[in-house]
Order: C-alpha cells, then structure tokens, then sequence
C-alpha cells in the first residue's frame, strides 16, 4: 500500500516511477470505497488521479498555489496532502468539505464551489506574487464545463497581458455535469483531435519545407499568419491569438506526458494554458458509463453502481419536472432555460419532449437572465430553473434586464434554503432576501407539492417577473386539501385562533405545523398562516393577525437579513400595529456542510428550538 507511504503534501515525491503507477490505482479504489459509503462528487475525481499526481510531483505545497475550479475534483489533492482519514466523514456535520478549504489546509490555496473563478482568483495570486517579488508558481485548474462561464473569460483577457509564470490546466473530459455545450466546447472537440493535426502538421510542414526555395522560410511565415492554415501548425489558436500560450493537448493519465508538459509549462514567461485529456469516471465502469448519474452520487453498491438507497417519494423538483412538462404541452411559448444543470433542475423530461424550447446555455447564468429576457421581450414565456445560490450570478441581470422592464420571466428558484452536504457555498440562504428587494420582483414559496405546482403555473400566467423557490429534496405531501386557488399577494390563513400566530414560509410550513403542536400542548392558542407571497406581503392578513394575536412569529428558511421576518416587522412597526414580531430566520451568516436535519437543530429552525424561543419571547412580553 503506497498510500499509506503519503502522510503529508509532497511525501508523493518519495515514490518510484512504478510505485507512482500503483499509488494511481490505490487511490481509484480509495475514492470508490469511501464515496460509496459517503457519497459525493465520484466521477470528476476519478478522472484527475494522475493529473493531480503530476501536480503534486511537479509543483512544492504549500508554497506554490493550486485553485481547484468549483473544487468538486480536489478529492485526490486532498488525499495526497494528509486528509485521507477525512474521507470516512466526508461532507458530514464536522467533518471534511467536498471542496478546497483555505481552513482544513494550507495547501488548499481558495475556496471555491461555485463554477469559473480559478482563473481569477490565480491571477490575483499571481499579480500579489509580483508586487511582492516572491517567488513560486500559480495553477488554476478548470474543467470544460466550467470553462464555458463567462467570468473564466474575463479573466483570460486580463491574463493575457502577463509577461510572469501563470499557468492554467484546463481539465477536458468533454463533460460538464452532462454533455457540454456551446461554441468553446465545439472548438475543443477540434482541439481534442488534435493528433490528427499533428499528423497533418509534420506531414505539411515537412512538404512545404522540403520547397527547393524558401520552403523553410514559408513554413515560419505560415507559423506567424493568422490565417486558418495556421491551424494546422498552432492548435490552441483561441488562446494564442489572445496573447495565452497554448501547451498539448496531453494525455491526462500519462504521468510521463503530465510531467514533461509541466516542465515545460513552468518555463513560460506569461500566462500558458496546458490542456489535458481526461476521461470523467476514469476507472469505474459504471462511472466511465454514465459520468453525469456519477456526477455527484449518493451511497452506491460498487459492485453494480446502483444507488444504496431507491428514490423515494416525489422531490419539489420531480413535481416542477412534471408541471413544466404539462405546461410545455399547453403552452407552445413556454420556453425552459437552464444553466448546466439539466437533470439537477429537473428539466431533462422537457428537453426531451419539446427540445426547441429547451435551452441549455452552459454554466453562465448571468446570460441566461438576459437570455431569458430577451426571450420575453419577443413574446415568449420563460422558465429559467436554477439553484438558488447559482442565481446569485445573475443578479444585475433580474434587476436591470428583466424587472426594470416588467420582462414576464419566471425563476424556478430550486435548491433554497439549506441543501446539507455542499455547505456553505451551495446553501440557499439569500435569495428571499435577494429577490425581494427588485422592484417588480414578485417571490412565492410554496407549502407542499401541491402548491408548488399551483405556484408554478400562476408564475408563468402572471406575465410579469416572478420567482417561485423551494427547497432541495422530499416535497411535503401534506395538508393536500388545504389548496386554495393562489390569489395574488395573498397569504392563506390555515388554523385560526389567538394568543400567537405562526407565519410560515414556503417549505417551513411543514415545521410550524409541528411547532404549533408543541405550543398547543404547553397551553397556548395558536394560528398558522402560510404566507405563500413573500413579495408582496399579505398586509391586510397581517393587520387582522394583529387585532387577534399577541406574539406574530415568521418562520423562513433564509438569513434573517432582508428576510420575510424583517419586511413584516417594518410594515408592523410602520402601521403601528399592537402586536410583538419575532422573526425565525437562519443566522446572517455561512451554514456549512452536514445533514439538513443536523444543520437546522444548529441554526435552531427545529420545530422544538423554534417552540422553545417563541414561548421565552411570549412569557417576557
Ligand atoms: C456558478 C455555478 N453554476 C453551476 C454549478 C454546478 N456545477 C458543478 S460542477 C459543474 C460541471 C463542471 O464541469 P467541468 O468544469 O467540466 O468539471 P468536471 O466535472 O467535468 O470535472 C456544474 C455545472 C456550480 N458549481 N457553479
Ligand atoms: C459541484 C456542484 O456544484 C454540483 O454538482 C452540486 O453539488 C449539485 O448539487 P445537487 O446534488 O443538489 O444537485
Ligand atoms: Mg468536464
């Protein structure tokens, strides 16, 4: 076992070149023992074993900087830098990220999670070695999906003009999380064939140089031109001809190949893009099979790939997958937007039925704001689905394109509030806070999954910006008769009493059942409404509440900042109501990794915490 040979970062260098082999293939069957118990992100990881081997036979931790893109592929990073007894609490309550963190190592030189901010984040590295005059080099490793956000671009332009070391490792299994789309991925497909080039290049640089008269010097010339023959000599033209030398492409699991690739990297004097072949799975036959299901898994039986636990009930998605589908039958404007995430979102029903209004614009959801106003502007009906914490991408983009123009776009907002194992950049805490505030922004959140659909539909109808969000798993299947029609900014008053009224947020619902119980069998009075409209509040429903009810407590799972809790609490001191407002809301602050149910007993949003504080906050009136 040469895995127990790496204690620490660099210990890999201690390895002989066979060794190095074996320690591959040990480490493949680490990851697959470990994630088919923990679950996490399996295929990614399989396929940068030797390339992040080369890293770390190439490059001194913690000095020189390694920045994983979204971070998902740093298992074996962290394996070869002294974290393999994380593996066994791998994205548990305390236990190791899934992703690089600046806090459980030095070697993990940025946090990251969400996609295409490698690149910037190495040149600010980078820039900061050079004003400081130190000396080590930077590496941003970024996938090809993530390589299809803008932000990537951004930062390529502002590296071009570097005349320093900087280089950029673009992973391309010719994967995002399903296949890839757009124009770049069509240009690596060409890049990725590149052998073919190669062939064709020796062949025609031998015959052009083999012209009695200056052939040599026309070869030279062709190597200077812009013209597409240059092609054929200088692969990597897109990145050439914006001033980032372009290396490969290698084979990603040639460690010979790696590590001749990086020498020659490490001489550049300027940003160079080394582009590595990798296959997504590598290793694991179902992985190799089917790298989107491998994607992010949870437990797995290794010898079949089948998921240990079966699905169960219907997720708030699966109930948006099939309301998408039935509205996309009835509405032929209807028009499904989504930003890489195809199968997360649900949307993979709809793109296979009606795939002319399907759009899958690749990990940029900034553009897929506009894009989906632009598509309103013209008389279509857009959907755009895409988690919460994803949609904080486009944020200029709802207020300036989309709600300043009254544009009828409607956010399926998925994935918010907290989503457990990717911790705190993937938890959905802001975006109550962050929809509410646009002006012309109208923020829904169903109860149950009955609600969802009925919310979904009233979205798409309205004909103004909407946005409806709901939570990542199981959707609540009760109270299935309590489904009034959805009167617009109207909220639905669902047990009525005195004393103490619960108002409810979307999915919390389900938990201020459970707290008004509670409250019930200690004596109190207790009503429950459920607030559907975040934006705009029920104010009338709220004014009525206040002539009947002592204590008014909102439930919502979102930072209390800007929250549901804060917008009624102003109304409520706005109008003077005689009623105390206690707001429930998540901490103003980052939720990191572990089980939902965990997590929530924490941030005490657990039906006994919330019960516990509402009767502490009514006793000291
Ligand atoms: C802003 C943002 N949008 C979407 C995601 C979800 N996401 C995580 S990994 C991934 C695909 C990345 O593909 P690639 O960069 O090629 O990496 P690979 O998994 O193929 O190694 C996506 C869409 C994200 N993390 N961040
Ligand atoms: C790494 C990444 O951002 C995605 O793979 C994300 O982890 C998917 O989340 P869900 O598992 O909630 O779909
Ligand atoms: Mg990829």
């Amino acid at each position: 076992m040469y895995l127990e040979k790496i204690q620490k970062a660099n210990d890999i260098k201690n390895l002989t070149e066979e060794e190095l082999f074996e320690l591959a293939d040990e480490i493949r069957d680490f990851l697959i023992e470990k994630i088919s118990k923990t679950g996490g992100h399996l295929a990614s990881n399989l396929g940068v074993v030797e390339l992040t081997m080369a890293m770390h036979l190439n490059f001194q931790l913690p000095e020189d900087k390694m920045i994983w893109d979204v971070g998902h592929q740093s298992y074996t990073h962290k394996l070869l830098t002294g974290r393999r007894e994380g593996f066994d609490d791998l994205r548990k309550y305390g236990g190791m990220s899934g992703f690089p963190k600046r806090k459980e190592s030095d070697c993990d030189a940025f946090d990251t999670g969400h996609s295409s901010t490698s690149i910037s984040a190495g040149l600010g590295y980078v820039r900061a070695r050079d004003i400081l005059e130190e000396n080590y080099h930077v590496l941003s490793v970024i996938g090809d999906g993530s390589l299809t956000g803008g932000m990537a671009y951004e930062a390529l332009n502002n590296a071009a003009t570097l005349k320093t070391n900087f280089i950029i490792v673009l992973n391309d299994n010719n994967m995002s999380i399903s296949e890839n789309v757009g124009g770049m991925s069509h240009y690596l497909d060409g890049l990725r064939t590149a052998e073919a080039y190669t062939d064709l290049k020796n062949a025609v640089e031998m015959a052009i140089g083999s012209f009695p008269v200056g052939g040599e010097k026309l070869v030279r010339h062709i190597k200077r031109t812009k013209s597409s023959i240059k092609q054929l000599f200088v692969p990597g033209m897109f990145f050439e001809d914006m001033g980032i030398k372009y290396l490969g492409p290698v084979d990603g699991h040639n460690i010979k190949a790696l590590n001749r690739a990086f020498k020659e990297a490490k001489r550049v004097k300027g940003p160079v893009l080394l582009h590595v072949l990798t296959k997504k799975g590598k290793g694991y036959f179902p992985a190799e099979e089917n790298p989107a299901r491998f994607h992010g898994t949870g437990p797995f039986d290794v010898a079949t790939g089948e998921p240990l636990s079966s699905g169960g009930k219907d997720t708030y998605t699966d109930v948006f997958s099939k309301v998408m589908t039935d509205l996309g039958r009835r509405d032929e404007k209807l028009v499904a937007i989504t930003a890489a995430m195809e199968d997360g979102t649900g949307l993979a029903e709809f793109h296979k039925r009606y795939p002319k209004r399907f759009f899958d614009v690749g990990i940029a959801e900034g553009h897929a704001v506009t894009f989906a106003a632009g598509l309103a502007a013209a008389g279509m009906h857009p959907v755009f689905a895409v988690y919460s914490s994803f949609l904080q991408r486009g944020y200029d983009q709802m207020i300036h394109d989309v709600c300043l123009q009254k544009l009828p776009v409607t956010f399926a907002v998925d994935r918010a509030g907290l989503v457990g194992s990717d911790g705190e950049t993937h938890q959905g805490l802001f975006d109550l806070s962050y929809l509410s505030e646009i002006p012309n922004m109208t923020v829904m959140s169903p109860k149950n999954k009955w609600e969802l659909a009925d919310m979904v539909r009233f979205a798409v109808e309205l004909g103004a910006p909407a946005a409806v969000r709901y939570p990542r798993g199981t959707a609540y299947d009760g109270f299935k008769e309590y489904r009034k029609p959805i009167e617009y900014g109207k909220s639905e008053a669902v047990f009525e009493e005195e004393d103490i009224v619960l108002f409810s947020v979307g999915h919390m619902f389900e938990t201020a059942v459970k707290v008004r119980e509670v409250l019930k069998e200690t004596g109190y009075s207790c009503s429950l409404v459920n607030a559907r409209f975040v934006k705009p509040i029920d104010e009338a429903m709220i004014e009525l509440a206040a002539k009947e009810h002592r204590l008014l407590v909102t439930i919502e799972e979102n930072v209390c900042s800007g929250g549901y809790g804060e917008t009624v609490l102003e109304f409520v001191h706005r109008k003077r109501l005689d009623v105390r407002v206690l707001p429930v809301a998540l901490p103003d602050d980052y939720i990191e990794h572990g089980s939902v149910d965990v997590l929530r007993r924490e941030v005490m949003l657990d039906a006994d915490s919330i019960a516990t504080r509402i009767i502490t906050e009514y006793i000291s009136q």
